[in-house]
């Protein structure tokens, strides 16, 4: 076992080891841009080896390893090795034994998941402290000898203040989300989790390691996180790059499905309508509806021969395409070519022989017949005609499936005179994606990963599902902070939508953000919500809890904004949307800087942020402002990783009761 200076001469190592792969990488830049057979893989290469000279040269101040496992004699595999482990593999000197492992490594799970119950061969597991880049201190485990937990390092990693960007957890993932980290690829699955226990975290470790294990097949297919908002986008999107994975996409659902722009509000019942599910049975049909019978036989000019195929044959191909639900644009096609199939038949029949050019030629004849029975054509077209309502004598694509008074909520009340100049809606960019994806299959990638899927509507899961068809999923959300109008009550019919009916839910239990005496605040509330979720514990005892009921809020929230800023870390206000711009001005006019770390949220994008000292305003503000106002008020309340005040001018809602320590 090494001692402190022992360890400071390995990092000296690891950091000689570091300068050596960035010589490496940045040789292998010059010689991967003139080498690699054609340009895509030269310009992919390159791209490759930059970012790894970029990252290595950002890094070599950091900390090379948080951890280190000692194998004992018990061990088959590892038979008395040590091992440090750390966000990157660092390579060792003339081929000896890498410096440290890669924390993805298979033999890196043991410093997650070795406990003094099964200590998986592991004799001795050391965590690292270190500062400003200087290594400090460390704390050993004899998991042989039954010694387990106690440090501080662990402690103080999970307990300090939060300032910036999300960081990664790699020092200090817990065995119950090491799990969800490492699961199979193939495995979809749901992690129901209350506030701050971890599950972006999670998602975010998950995309790192799958594309660690399974680098080829999800660098050709890709991966995918989709989070609510770009406030939420612009907190984690530093995660995945620190951890050396530039490749993610990281988007919300409303700019992956944007083809359009967005120019209209829907009401809330228009919007709940064009969400259910119902809808894609609507656009289905209005799609569809364009499919005509073919009326007497098709000519198909020849030179100046014409070939004939009669109409019995042609209602025969249409409606044998039609059963096979392929895209409706393969659909076409599959017409086109099985008319093109029979004239040939004819073609053969008399001796001729078809060769390419003559069958294309065949196929272009067609169109124009094509063109009355299966036309090409746009989402919004179809769409535009759906929320124009039923005209004429043709049938209403929603008879049937919508009420009536559903059927008039989505009715346009003044339709616009063309497709082009239709405006439209957040729910209407959902319609047009599950159009496009009748129309052709969108892109998949290998694994998507949904955040706050709670909030996600059936016809978005349709969305999602139609991206992950031949990939996995990890869904990640809390039903008790729905707060969109759909927001799932239970995941089980979420998962079906979602196209993964056998995905496991798997719920996470232990708090790492929001400490006990603020949880306990928040959970008075879960009575009143609409979702059964399991209980939360809080890993944290520190934290601080004030209410304080006051005459003015403006001054109020200032006050507690002053005492806020006495501490380290970030201070965020969290208010009702319709308070935010009074409250903004109130502490600018008292001097206050509202930029940096102190900022005012409005309490619709506070979702997934954290802030070190949370100052929420006018709770029953927050409650009234909508449909589902407590769950937001349970989001708001749960976002403090230290200290929580509450600030009141008119009474709390009556569901909230205070803790007796915060009375
Ligand atoms: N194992 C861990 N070690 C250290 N910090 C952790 C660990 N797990 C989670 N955290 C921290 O706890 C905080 C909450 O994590 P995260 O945002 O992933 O939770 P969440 O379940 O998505 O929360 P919410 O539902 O409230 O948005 C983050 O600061 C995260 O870094």
């Amino acid at each position: 076992m090494g001692t402190l200076d022992e360890e400071r001469e390995h990092v000296e190592r690891c950091r000689t080891g570091l300068r050596r792969m960035l010589d490496g990488a940045r040789d292998n830049v010059i010689v991967g841009e003139t080498v690699a057979g054609d340009r895509y893989s030269a310009e992919r290469l390159g791209r490759h080896l930059k970012s790894l000279a970029t990252e290595l040269s950002e890094e070599p101040g950091g900390p090379p390893f948080f951890g280190r496992l000692d194998f004992g004699p018990d061990s088959a595999e590892h038979n008395g090795r040590a091992y440090h482990i750390g966000r990157r593999h660092i390579t060792g000197a003339h081929g000896g034994p890498p410096e440290v492992i890669d924390w993805r490594a298979p033999v890196a799970r043991a410093f997650y998941r070795a406990s003094a119950r099964d200590p998986l061969g592991v004799a001795v597991r050391r965590r690292f402290g270190w500062s400003d880049g200087t290594l400090t201190s460390f704390e050993d485990e004899r998991l042989a000898r039954g010694e387990e937990g106690g440090g501080t390092i662990l402690a103080a990693e999970i307990e300090r203040p939060r300032v910036g960007p999300m960081r990664d957890i790699v020092a200090t993932i817990q065995p119950e989300q090491d799990d969800l980290v490492r699961a199979d690829l193939d495995a979809s699955i749901c992690v129901q989790g209350a506030p701050g226990t971890g599950k972006t975290a999670v998602g975010l470790h998950r995309a790192a390691y799958l594309l660690y294990a399974h680098r080829r097949r999800l660098g050709r297919d890709g991966v995918l996180v989709l989070g609510p908002n770009r406030a939420f986008l612009g907190y984690i999107s530093a995660v995945l790059p620190a951890l050396g994975e530039v490749d993610v996409e990281q988007t919300t659902l409303e700019r992956l499905l944007g083809t359009v722009p967005v120019t209209a509000a829907d009401e809330e019942e228009a919007a709940l309508v064009k969400h259910d599910a119902r809808m894609a049975l609507v656009l289905r049909r209005a799609l569809y509806g364009r499919v005509g019978k073919p009326v007497g036989p098709v000519a198909v000019a020849d030179g100046s021969y014409r070939w004939r195929v009669p109409e019995d044959e042609l209602r025969r191909i249409v409606d044998d395409t039609r059963r096979e639900s392929l895209p409706y644009g393969v659909g076409r096609e599959r017409v086109r070519a099985r008319v093109v199939a029979a004239v040939r038949r004819q073609a053969e029949s008399r001796g001729a022989t078809a060769n390419a050019a003559w069958l294309r030629r065949i196929g272009r004849g067609v169109t124009a017949w094509l063109d009355g029975v299966w036309p090409t054509v746009k989402p919004q077209e179809v769409l535009y005609e759906v929320l124009r309502g039923p005209s004429g004598d043709a049938p209403d694509p929603a008879r049937g499936v919508l009420s009536e008074a559903e059927r008039a909520a989505i009715t346009w009340a003044r339709p616009p005179r063309s497709v082009r100049s239709a405006r439209w809606t957040a729910a209407d960019l959902v319609l047009l994606d599950e159009l496009a994806g009748l129309i052709e299959r969108p892109r998949g990638y290998g694994h998507v990963i949904v955040d706050e899927a709670q909030d996600l509507s059936p016809m978005e899961c349709r969305a999602v599902a139609r991206r992950s068809e031949h990939g996995s999923l990890t869904v990640l959300g809390d039903l008790a902070q729905g707060t969109t109008p759909w927001a799932a009550t239970s995941w089980a019919p979420r998962m079906e939508l979602l196209g993964k009916p056998d995905g496991a839910v798997i719920a996470l239990t232990t708090g790492f953000r929001v400490p006990a005496v603020v949880v306990e605040l928040a959970n008075t509330l879960l009575a009143a919500l609409e979702a059964e979720v399991p209980a939360t514990r809080s890993y944290r005892t520190d934290g601080r809890l004030r209410v304080t009921g006051v005459a003015g809020l403006g001054e109020g929230v200032v006050a507690a904004v002053r005492d806020a800023l006495t501490f380290e870390g970030s201070v965020g206000v969290i208010a009702a949307d319709a308070e935010v711009e009074a409250l903004t001005s109130a502490l600018w006019n008292d001097g206050l800087d509202v930029s940096g770390r102190l900022s005012v949220v409005p309490a619709s994008l506070c979702k997934g942020l954290e802030y070190d000292h949370v100052v929420v305003a006018e709770p029953a503000a927050i409650a009234e402002a909508e449909r589902r106002g407590l769950n937001r008020l349970y989001v708001a309340l749960t976002r403090a990783v230290s200290r929580l005040d509450v600030v009141h001018a008119r009474p709390l809602p009556p569901q909230l009761s205070l803790p007796a320590a915060a009375a």
